[in-house]
C-alpha cells in the first residue's frame, strides 16, 4: 500500500440549481449537513490522508468541527470548481512532491462509497497519468434540435458518467489546469484538462449510487442511498463491527 494521497475537496459553489436559502453542502442530509457526509467518507477510507478543501471565505454556515482530518487546510475558491481546484493544488504546492497523487472530490458527492474510494486509490497508485471513477451510461441518449424535438439517437457505447474522486499526480494536474486557464478553455473536470494535454486517464468502473446532488429532488435521493448503503452494511456486517 503507498502513502496517503492528498484529498482536494471543492466546497465553494453556490448551490444555484438547487436554489435553497444556502449552497448544498450547507444543508442537511440525515441529520448533518451534506458537507459533513462527505468528510467523514473521505476519512474513512483515508484517515491519515492531508487534506485541502475549498471554501467561500463569507460562508459564515461553515463549521471547523465537521472536519474529521487531523491534517487539513482550507483556502479560497475560485469562480468556477477548476479554479477553487487550482487554488487548492497552489496551496498544498510548498508540501506536496511532484508525483503525489492527489485525490479531487466534489462536496457535492457524499454517497462515494468506502470501496469505491479505496480502489480507485489502489488503480492509480502505481498509474503515471491517474483516472476517475465513472459509470457506463445506461439509458439511450438523445441530441436536441434545440427546439425541444430529438435530432438524432447518439450511439451510448463507450459512453461514461464522469464521477469523483478524479485522482492526478499534483504536478501533472496543476499543469492540466493552468493550461486550461491560459488557454480560456473552461474544463468541468480534472480529467479533461489532462485530457488537454494529449493524456488519457483511467476509468475506475464506479458504483452509479455516487450521486452528486444538484437539484433540489436529490437531497431526498441522497437520503434513501445512504440509508440503503447502512442497511446493506448492517447485513453484511458480522454482529458488534465497527465502520472501517
Ligand atoms: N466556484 C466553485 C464552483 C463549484 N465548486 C464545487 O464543485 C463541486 C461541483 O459543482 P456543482 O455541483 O456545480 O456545485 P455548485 O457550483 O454549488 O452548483 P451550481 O452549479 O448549481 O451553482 C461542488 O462540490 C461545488 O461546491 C467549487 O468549489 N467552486
Ligand atoms: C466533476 C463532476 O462532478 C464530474 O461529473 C462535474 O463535472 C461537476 O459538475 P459541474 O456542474 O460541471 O460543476
Amino acid at each position: 500500500m503507498r502513502a496517503e494521497p492528498w484529498l482536494v475537496v471543492p466546497a465553494a459553489g453556490r448551490g444555484r440549481r438547487m436554489g435553497a436559502d444556502r449552497p448544498k453542502q450547507y444543508l442537511t442530509l440525515a441529520g448533518r449537513p451534506v458537507l459533513a457526509h462527505t468528510l467523514a467518507r473521505l476519512h474513512a477510507a483515508f484517515p491519515a490522508a492531508r487534506l485541502c478543501l475549498c471554501l467561500d471565505p463569507d460562508d459564515a454556515w461553515f463549521d471547523p468541527a465537521w472536519v474529521p482530518f487531523a491534517d487539513w487546510r482550507w483556502v479560497a475558491g475560485g469562480a468556477e470548481r477548476a479554479d477553487s481546484v487550482a487554488n487548492a493544488l497552489a496551496a498544498i504546492a510548498d508540501e506536496a512532491r511532484e508525483d503525489d497523487l492527489v485525490l479531487v472530490h466534489d462536496v457535492a458527492r457524499p454517497c462515494v462509497a468506502l470501496d469505491d474510494l479505496r480502489r480507485l486509490k489502489q488503480a492509480l497508485d502505481d498509474d503515471l497519468v491517474g483516472g476517475l471513477l465513472a459509470a457506463p451510461v445506461a439509458d439511450t441518449m438523445k441530441r436536441d434540435d434545440g427546439a425541444g424535438r430529438v435530432a438524432a439517437t447518439e450511439p451510448r457505447d463507450g459512453l461514461w458518467h464522469a464521477l469523483t474522486p478524479q485522482g492526478f499526480r499534483h504536478g501533472l494536474l496543476a499543469r492540466a489546469l493552468a493550461a486550461a486557464a491560459d488557454a480560456g478553455v473552461a474544463v468541468t473536470d480534472e480529467a479533461s484538462a489532462v485530457e488537454a494535454l494529449g493524456e488519457a486517464p483511467l476509468l475506475v468502473p464506479g458504483r452509479r449510487d455516487n450521486l452528486k446532488i444538484t437539484h433540489p429532488e436529490d437531497l431526498a435521493l441522497a437520503g434513501l442511498i445512504l440509508a440503503a448503503q447502512a442497511s446493506a452494511e448492517n447485513e453484511t456486517a458480522p454482529a458488534g463491527a465497527a465502520e472501517r
